[in-house]
């Protein structure tokens, strides 16, 4: 029974385990395997947002509100969930609904449109993070189609690359689907930049510029088949997203956890119907100079169900150069960071996820000031 739902969904080195043998590449280290019972404390503050999507409340105050909840949840924990967000759930059905369609084909139709160190976008089934494969398979899409994006990592060199969709024939209007979708996200993302903005005392439209022209987000549907080895192996091992913002829509079946910043333990992140999970990136911890920071996250699996998740990573420019925001640094605090390029870093932190590297992937600490 095992052997015929994991043929159903894996590729052939996957396969084998299901002789009985484990593939070692899907082994966490040992302080890095889940735990098999996880904490299921209070969970991530919830945060409705009537204020900004309910268009005949007006009030002022419940915006201030609104905005001191939003600065509260990303000092205190780096992630939360919104509901009343005003992406439509039809939408989400649907981008739901043909996740599923397209990743129950032969792994031989899904390769059809594999992704490439050359074409990041599209299928792809052996990423790693931190350098142990995770335990899923993903289908990635570029909002800008095609994404200007630097040539390589190279900081002596200028050129400029493109990264371009591809589109699987099954199922029919995938494309639109996705495109559909990406354009409310889009729009929530915005809007939620504005509040983290205002929160941070700044002018609502300060992130602004940073997307508004080449941005380079990117959403991706992921896939975790069930997994004979749940206890040594994970969908997603531990890891910080690097972008701006994340806004991640998970199933029922749950897994995500989340580092709780005040006790630094594990907690799951309980599934809520038609909610967003949003979390702090990288970029943001640098342009708040640590205000706010972006929090460890991972995902279990689970032997019998397979669970489905769709992250919109809120990215900007290639030539956006990252650094802490000058109205947040002065003699007393001053910056605590070096300024990088976010397209360099993107291209770079892209490459990792096709190999096994022996040496651990760019991240920001490497730009921080002692
Ligand atoms: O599947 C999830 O719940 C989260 C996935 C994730 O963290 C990621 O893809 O960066
Ligand atoms: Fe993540």
């Amino acid at each position: 029974m095992i052997d015929l739902l994991l043929a159903k969904y894996l590729s052939s080195s996957a396969l084998a385990t299901a002789m009985g043998e484990v593939d070692p590449a899907f082994i966490q280290d040992p302080q890095h395997r889940p735990k098999i019972s996880p904490i299921q404390a209070e969970g991530i503050p919830t945060i409705d947002l009537s204020p900004i999507t309910n268009h005949t409340v007006s009030d002022p105050s419940s915006i201030e509100v609104l905005v001191k909840e939003i600065g509260s949840a990303c000092k205190e924990w780096g992630f939360f969930q919104v509901i009343n967000h005003g992406v439509p759930l039809t939408l989400r059905q649907n981008i739901e609904k043909a996740s599923r369609l397209f990743f129950a084909q032969s792994l031989e139709e899904k390769k059809k449109v594999s992704r490439d160190e050359m074409s990041p976008s599209g299928y792809y089934d052996t990423e790693h993070t931190k350098n142990v494969r995770d335990w899923k398979e993903v289908f990635d899409f570029q909002v800008k189609d095609p994404t200007l994006v630097p040539l390589n990592y190279d900081d002596h060199d200028d050129r400029v690359s493109y990264w371009t969709n591809q589109f699987p024939e099954y199922p029919p209007n995938f494309r639109e689907i996705i495109e559909e979708y990406v354009q409310e996200v889009e729009e929530l993302s915005f809007k939620l930049m504005q509040l983290i903005a205002m929160s941070l005392g700044l002018d609502a439209k300060r992130f602004e510029e940073f997307f508004m022209k080449d941005q380079t987000s990117f959403i991706r549907l992921n896939h975790y088949p069930p997994c004979p080895y749940p206890h040594l192996a994970l969908g997603v091992g531990r890891h910080k997203d690097a972008g701006a913002l994340t806004i991640l829509a998970q199933d029922e079946v749950g897994g995500l956890e989340v580092k709780r910043k005040a006790e630094q333990e594990w907690i799951l992140v309980k599934p809520t119907p038609d909610a967003y999970i949003i979390n702090v990136g990288d970029i943001i911890q640098v342009w708040s100079n640590d205000l706010y920071e972006s929090v460890e996250h991972r995902v279990m699996v689970n032997s019998e169900k397979e669970r489905f998740s769709i992250p919109f990573f809120f990215f900007p420019a290639h030539y956006t150069v990252v650094k802490p925001l000058e109205e947040l640094t002065n003699k007393q605090t001053p910056a605590k960071y070096m300024p990088y390029n976010w397209g360099k870093f993107l291209v770079r932190r892209k490459g990792s996820n096709f190999k096994k590297l022996n040496v651990e992937n760019i991240q920001i600490y490497h730009f921080k000031i002692a």
